[in-house]
């Protein structure tokens, strides 16, 4: 095992009882300190994933090893690694706010630091609830006890299973900040989500998962680098029916009713090939009345990534 990883996964697979393979020979290593995001649509198995990690699901084959811990032999060290804010909110207690951190730190054979809690509680604006009985709290109130709490016990490694669904900007703005100061200090952060935007924003890398396969693992600007294209959209001063004759060897095309016309190029390419374009449609004989390009995002490669075939 590389001294370097975070968690070292090989060849895990889960069957359900019902016979459904929900994770299918996945291996992946989470470098230490890197945001590793999960993305992939709705039942693609990242909570399965997450959940042998963290030791509630039992895998049907495969390895896995935390912060040099293997999960299944090594377990209660293992788990002490990880901080897990599930998707699930399984918050309806009386106990305090103040209490149920106490205990989370607790379980995992933390010495009580009313400091380090009152920190971690003001840092996520819960201070002034913190005797307040959980199941009191309002809904994004809650969601910030199931950070508090998988926080407790300072994890070197943190799980995030979809943080953001369903989450007010206020919520979203305090957790990105405090992912932040984490991975300042050195944890390790994976997150699954469905949201494109929140794995461009914020991963270091990017894996996709789709039927339980990881399709690929990239570096976030390498993965856009290598399958990102650029488009050039140029306004025509007079409405196309049809590409020139002249110009069908290029990668053009009409959109917008055939008033503008589109040219797709390699972003990462030396040569854009725009100026011969605009040296030619001028030799055609084509004007135009504006041009832009686009980039294409990661949510564009990503649907294409999906739509290939399994
Ligand atoms: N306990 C279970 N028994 C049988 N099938 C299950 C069980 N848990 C999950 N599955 C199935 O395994 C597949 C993967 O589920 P999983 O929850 O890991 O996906 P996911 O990527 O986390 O999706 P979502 O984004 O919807 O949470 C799904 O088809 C789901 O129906």
């Amino acid at each position: 095992m590389s001294t370097d990883a975070a968690i070292e996964i090989t060849g895990l697979g889960k069957t359900y009882d019902t016979g459904h393979v929900a994770l299918s020979n996945v291996s992946l290593s989470i470098r230490r300190g890197e945001i590793f995001a999960l993305l992939g649509p709705n039942g693609a198995g990242k909570t399965t994933l997450i959940g042998i990690v963290c030791g509630i699901v039992r895998p049907s084959e495969g390895r896995v090893i935390a912060d040099g811990f293997d999960i299944r032999r090594d377990y209660r060290r293992a788990r002490a690694t990880i901080g897990l804010v599930p998707q699930e909110l399984a918050t309806e207690t009386f106990e305090t706010v103040w209490a149920a951190l106490r205990f989370s730190r607790g379980l995992f054979g933390k010495p009580h630091d009313p400091a380090f809690l009152e920190k971690l509680l003001r840092d996520l604006s819960l201070w002034d609830k913190r005797d307040a009985k959980i199941m009191t709290l309002s809904g994004g109130m809650k969601r910030r006890v199931l950070i508090a709490k998988a926080l407790a016990h300072e994890p070197r490694i943190l799980f995030l299973d979809e943080p953001t669904a369903g989450v007010d900007v206020e919520l979203r703005r305090d957790m990105w900040r405090l992912v932040a100061g984490l991975r300042e200090r050195g944890v390790t952060i994976i997150l699954t989500t469905h949201y494109i935007e929140e794995a461009e924003q914020m991963a270091d890398r990017i894996g996709v998962i789709n039927h339980g396969k990881l399709l690929l693992v990239e570096d976030k600007d390498t993965l856009m680098r290598k399958l990102g294209r650029k488009q050039l959209t140029l306004s025509l001063a007079e409405r196309m029916d049809a590409i020139p004759e002249a110009l069908a060897d290029l990668p053009l095309e009409l959109a917008r009713d055939g008033e503008a016309l589109v040219y797709t190029f390699d972003s990462q390419g030396e040569r854009t090939g725009i100026a011969s374009l605009l040296r030619r449609l001028q030799e055609a004989g084509i004007g135009f009345r504006d041009l832009h390009t686009e980039e294409s995002s990661l949510e564009e490669i990503f649907v294409n990534l999906l739509k290939a075939p399994r």
